[in-house]
């Protein structure tokens, strides 16, 4: 249905029109049903129809649209508008010509007919065309271009509308090179007002797009990053017994709302797509590997709320307007803040309430760090190597550590998110509105908990980097870099002169940064267990009534507690039979022989380390770690460190074993049945509460103050106890 337009006055240039705000606010309404202007619109649109270029950040899904919508209904000639994707052009195409309004695209994607009717109006008397979307690689071309001249020479070309116009800076996180050649626009069409929009720019970005399509003196709109109607939380994997089915109740208690789930990988997405639909959840995978047909149906399917959750990489979204998503959860951590602004701002176009969901976890930040460095060598060896690529690659670095401290700080997420754009905000701008500001001492618990995990993996780090040594296997399976081809083809240096101080700048504001967050504690940790092997520490081994030292009653408890997690294991994996008591004995053993001189808080951490990886152990790591204690067993000679001096309370001899005592051990142990009851008649050997890495720190410092405060911590100690606590809830 066609509505007729209305009557406004005739072509914006030469001459500037004035436009009142009610025939623009008319326009608003009588096209596109919304009551009023929202932030900067009005601005922007006045702005270009006065003939001046103008610069306009908005947030994602804030309405950039219409600030080039407007101006093509309010003058008679025709706006054109490049935008990134064809997909987003179909999109936005279709969405105005139902609501009547006369636009039309042009790709390689459409028939020669739908051209040539496209190219006949354009060359009519009277083009009825409002808006024409392209791709920046047509405006390339040089029929396209004379097409482009010839209309602009008949006074019918008003604006020029670049969207998503971060794409065209090498600092953004989506460069498109063939957004390098829209800089001709200015010189070849003169006095036509450029309007660049985007959401995401950071100020070194804003500074290339003005300079890029030769702005001039434009009028910089921005309006605040910020997403109010988006709640931001992090889940930590590591803590989590099954990220699969927390995430499957996560979307299960927000009832049955539309949300996109972005994976790192095509595989992933396939799996966690069938996980969700077999537990009934509507969904879908969408991924470049899937067939062009099946892919577009998925979408036709989401969009018209046939399905409600898609399961995708990132070659889905951009310009997508469904409104009511209501969760973006990242499965991956995104490699930058932009990229995360970017996707998890698709949640909530209607402005209702909404949430941003992000699963971190150890092994995907160390995964996603190893892709980021090999891409940059990998694109060193493509190109030659350039000051402006290394540039780069310290770029990805950068923006993917402030990624990662949004995952691993306690600070307010929307605080972050909004400063790495250089946006300074008051504190009480998130009003409890993400998970940091929310709940702080819950997400400070998980923090030190994710430490314990951090320092046991990293015993083991080097197990994912093997195992993923080829660069361009990640390529097939991700659509991480999907705008790689584009890229490498690149071959322009586009560097600045003050590039260098400013990434100097950031990286030096990024290692401050981490002093105050995990890494610090990850190096007083690492600090001290270095201290201990060079025998800093001085642990006195002989002093019965030392607070610190691991007493014999303690070490049973532990055994006790792995004993319990390892028929919880056995349970898990069914297959698996476990001789529990045997192993327990020697994974606590282990736990003494690494920890037990540095006191009991790094040897509760251990043990607690040791459950919290049984939790999750497959079946192959559990059987290749136990095998370590048969091939000890072969061993006979190696002696075991000595106890310290049992506690003159509880006196367990037996405790202490030689090799040998222990590979016999299964022989003679008690049997479980009389075990469990002996353990449940003996209240002395509860099992011990795991103090935190900075419970451990506090404690140090309250000792060498003499002070009788107490920790400070609002949790209580069943809250903190991960074996108590279990998972995030
Ligand atoms: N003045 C307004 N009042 C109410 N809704 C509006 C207004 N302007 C735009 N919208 C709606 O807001 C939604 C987002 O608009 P649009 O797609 O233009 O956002 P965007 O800024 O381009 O977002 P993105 O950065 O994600 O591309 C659309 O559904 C649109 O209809
Ligand atoms: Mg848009």
């Amino acid at each position: 249905m066609k509505k007729s337009s209305l009557p406004l006055q005739s072509n914006i240039r030469p001459e500037k029109h004035k436009y009142s705000k009610e025939s623009l606010t008319k326009l608003l309404r009588w096209h596109f049903g919304h009551s009023e202007f929202r932030g900067k619109q009005l601005e922007t649109i006045e702005a270009v129809l006065s003939g001046k270029d103008c610069f306009c950040l908005m947030p994602t899904g804030g309405g950039k649209s219409v600030c080039y919508q407007i101006p093509a209904l309010a003058s008679n000639g025709m706006v054109l508008v490049v935008c990134p994707l064809i997909a987003l052009m179909e999109n936005q195409v279709m969405a105005l010509k139902e609501k009547g309004i006369s636009a039309e695209y042009l790709s390689s994607t459409q028939s020669t007919q739908a051209k040539n009717k496209i190219h006949e109006d354009l060359d009519s008397s009277k083009p009825t065309l409002r808006l024409l979307y392209v791709t920046p690689e047509l405006i390339a071309t040089s029929g396209f271009m004379a097409k482009l001249m010839k209309i602009y020479s008949r006074g019918l070309l008003n604006l020029i509308a670049i969207d998503e116009a971060h794409c065209i800076s090498t600092w953004g996180h989506d460069f498109r090179p063939s957004y390098r050649k829209l800089s001709s626009l200015r010189s070849r069409l003169p006095n036509i007002p450029i309007l660049a929009l985007t959401a995401t720019a950071v100020p070194k970005v804003q500074k290339d797009v003005i300079i890029s399509l030769a702005l001039e003196n434009p009028l910089v709109l921005k309006s605040s990053f910020n997403r109010p109607n988006i709640y931001y939380e992090v889940r930590y994997k590591d803590l989590l017994d099954d990220p699969f089915a927390d995430l499957c109740n996560q979307l299960k208690s927000s009832g049955d709302v539309c949300a996109i789930i972005y994976c790192l990988e095509r595989a992933m997405c396939d799996q966690l797509s069938v996980y969700l639909a077999k537990h009934g959840i509507s969904c879908a995978a969408y991924h470049a590997g899937l067939k062009n047909e099946l892919r577009k149906s998925v979408l036709e399917d989401w969009i018209s709320s046939k399905i409600q959750v898609v399961v995708a990489t990132v070659a889905f979204g951009m310009g997508i307007d469904r409104k009511d998503v209501r969760v973006v959860c990242h499965f991956n951590i995104p490699k930058s803040m932009e990229a995360f602004y970017q996707e998890s701002g698709r949640a909530g176009r209607d402005q209702l309430p909404s949430k941003s969901l992000l699963y971190y976890g150890i092994e995907d930040r160390r995964r996603m760090e190893f892709i980021i460095r090999n891409r940059s060598s990998a694109d060193k060896k493509i190109l030659p190597s350039s000051s402006s690529q290394e540039k780069q690659s310290e770029k990805s670095l950068t923006d993917f550590t402030q990624m990662v401290e949004y995952c691993e700080g306690s600070r307010c997420r929307r605080k972050q998110i909004l400063e790495s754009f250089g946006e300074q905000v008051p504190a009480s701008i998130c009003s409890r509105s993400c998970d940091a500001c929310k709940h702080p001492n819950i997400v400070a618990a998980y923090l030190e908990e994710l430490t314990t995990c951090a320092v046991r993996r990293n015993n083991s780090s080097s197990r994912i980097f093997v195992s993923r040594s080829n660069a361009d296997d990640e390529d097939e399976f991700s659509e991480f870099w999907n705008l790689k081809d584009e890229a490498s083809g690149s071959g322009e240096d586009i560097s600045n002169s003050d590039d260098d101080t400013e990434v100097v700048k950031s990286l030096t504001r990024m290692k401050s940064l981490k002093k105050s967050g995990l890494n610090e504690k990850m190096a007083l940790l690492e600090r001290a267990e270095e201290n201990y092997y060079q025998n800093k520490i001085s642990v006195k081994q002989n002093d019965k009534h030392d607070k610190n030292s691991v007493s014999t009653s303690l070490r049973k408890a532990s055994r006790e507690r792995l004993e319990n997690s390892l028929e919880q294991a056995q349970q898990r994996l069914g297959s698996t039979k476990i001789e529990v008591e045997r192993y327990a004995c020697f994974l606590e053993h282990e736990c003494y022989e690494k920890y037990g001189r540095a006191g009991k808080s790094f040897y509760y951490s251990q043990v607690a380390s040791t459950v919290r990886w049984l939790w999750t152990a497959s079946s192959t790591e559990l059987t290749n770690r136990l095998s370590i204690a048969d091939n000890r067993c072969s061993e006979k000679n190696r002696e075991l460190p000595a106890l310290p001096s049992p506690s003159p309370v509880l006196d367990l001899p037996k405790l202490v074993m030689s090799n040998e005592e222990f590979c016999s051990s299964n022989l003679v142990l008690e049997t479980s049945a009389t075990k469990v009851a002996e353990r449940k008649a003996s209240p002395a050997v509860s099992l011990p509460s795991i103090p935190s890495f900075s419970e451990f720190v506090n404690g140090i410092k309250e000792k060498a103050n003499q002070s009788n405060k107490s920790h400070g911590h609002s949790l209580n100690r069943d809250e903190k106890d991960p074996v108590k606590r279990g998972r995030l809830r």
